[in-house]
């Protein structure tokens, strides 16, 4: 069986920006579903290929296990992103952390206010977050520290970089916007979480220009546990017979976050090359439709229930999408009737 979407039927194209700026199609909005929450419609036709989004990350920060020999490493210049070979890369003169890299003194120099915001608190925790606390929740806090700093910098320079203010909203306001689940949340993970911030963020000296109240990081940790993005090098969503490869990265994105999952999505994501998050068309989509990309790569014969659980341990929530609603009162659905179990 086929999984996923249909295969582009049109060759219409509309080509992403060329600026590093974000670009929403004018034929998006967003909306509200009693089920799902926010979510993205198509207000007028679109035809499949058609770029819907380019989307700049909030914060993003480089997932890769050995980055003296990687090449996958982002350049930590906010506005650059793209991967910084091995051969042309300069390193923080701090030495704060492995995986701090620009393309060149121009992307650092750039990049200095920024980075300042992190670097001491990269040279105090990154070692030993990662020893006591492991490499997962070392990523979660040092992206809610990037998230800081990009608050403080946008702050500073009296600017949330809008691009159509009247649809959706961009820069922190975006942020606040965002889901978060929070009540969800068994007790046992959000007293964890509440320790692990009072210890590497509330305590931290460095960071008392740019840290929030403990509660309101709290939230954040939520927001960014059911809106951060994992950066692969192949496009999520389309049927294939392979996965989207290996994770280089991890972002939040004001925008693309309003998508909802489907598995029959109609939309494909990738990150391109300064890590901007683009959505396309993989179908021609109808006015009112919903807009939808898959939040997990969908290949191989996977039953509503496997994929329903999937979804509940990675990203907590049920899915309500249109498949596996059509699917959960068939026989696909059975086994997960508690009377089959044994
Ligand atoms: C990245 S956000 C998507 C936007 C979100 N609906 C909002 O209101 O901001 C992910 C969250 O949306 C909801 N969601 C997304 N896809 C869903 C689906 N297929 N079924 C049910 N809930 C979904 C879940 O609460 C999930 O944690």
């Amino acid at each position: 069986m086929a999984i996923g979407p249909h295969p582009p039927q049109s060759t219409t194209t509309t080509k992403a920006p060329t600026a590093k700026q974000s670009h929403v199609h004018p034929h998006i909005s967003q909306s509200h579903d009693p089920d799902k929450g926010r979510q993205l419609h198509a207000t007028a036709p679109l035809k499949a290929g058609n770029v819907l989004m380019v989307d700049s990350p909030y914060a993003v920060i480089p997932v890769v296990d050995d980055p003296a020999h990687s090449d996958e490493v982002l350049c930590s210049n906010g506005d650059c992103r793209r991967k910084v070979p091995r051969v042309r890369r300069i390193g923080c003169s701090n030495r704060c952390a492995a995986e701090v890299f620009w393309c060149d003194t121009g992307c650092r120099d750039v990049d200095r206010i920024r980075h300042v915001l992190e670097c001491e608190w990269l040279k105090g925790y990154a070692v030993s977050l990662r020893k006591n606390e492991g490499e997962y929740y070392f990523g979660v806090l040092w992206l809610i520290v990037r998230v800081l700093a990009a608050r403080y910098v946008e702050k500073a320079q009296g600017s949330s970089r809008s691009i159509s203010k009247e649809k959706f909203s961009s820069g922190w306001t975006a942020m606040t916007e965002l889901c978060d689940n929070r009540k969800l949340w068994p007790e046992a993970d959000l007293l964890h979480w509440q320790s692990l911030i009072e210890k590497y963020i509330c305590a931290d000296s460095s960071l008392r220009n740019i840290a929030l109240s403990a509660d309101i990081i709290l939230t954040l940790i939520c927001q960014q546990e059911s809106n951060s993005f994992g950066l692969y090098p192949k496009v999520t969503g389309l049927a294939s017979t392979s996965d989207r490869g290996e994770q280089y990265g991890a972002a939040i994105y004001p925008r693309s976050s309003i998508a909802n999952h489907s598995c029959c999505p109609n939309i494909t994501h990738k990150p391109d090359d300064h890590g901007r998050m683009v959505f396309t068309a993989s179908r021609d989509i109808g006015p009112g439709e919903e807009c939808c990309i898959s939040y997990m790569d969908l290949f191989g014969d996977v039953d509503v229930n496997t994929r329903r659980k999937h979804l509940r341990v990675q990203f907590s929530f049920t899915c309500q999408c249109e498949r596996c609603r059509a699917e959960e009162n068939s026989e696909e659905g059975w086994d997960a009737l508690p009377f089959l179990d044994d």
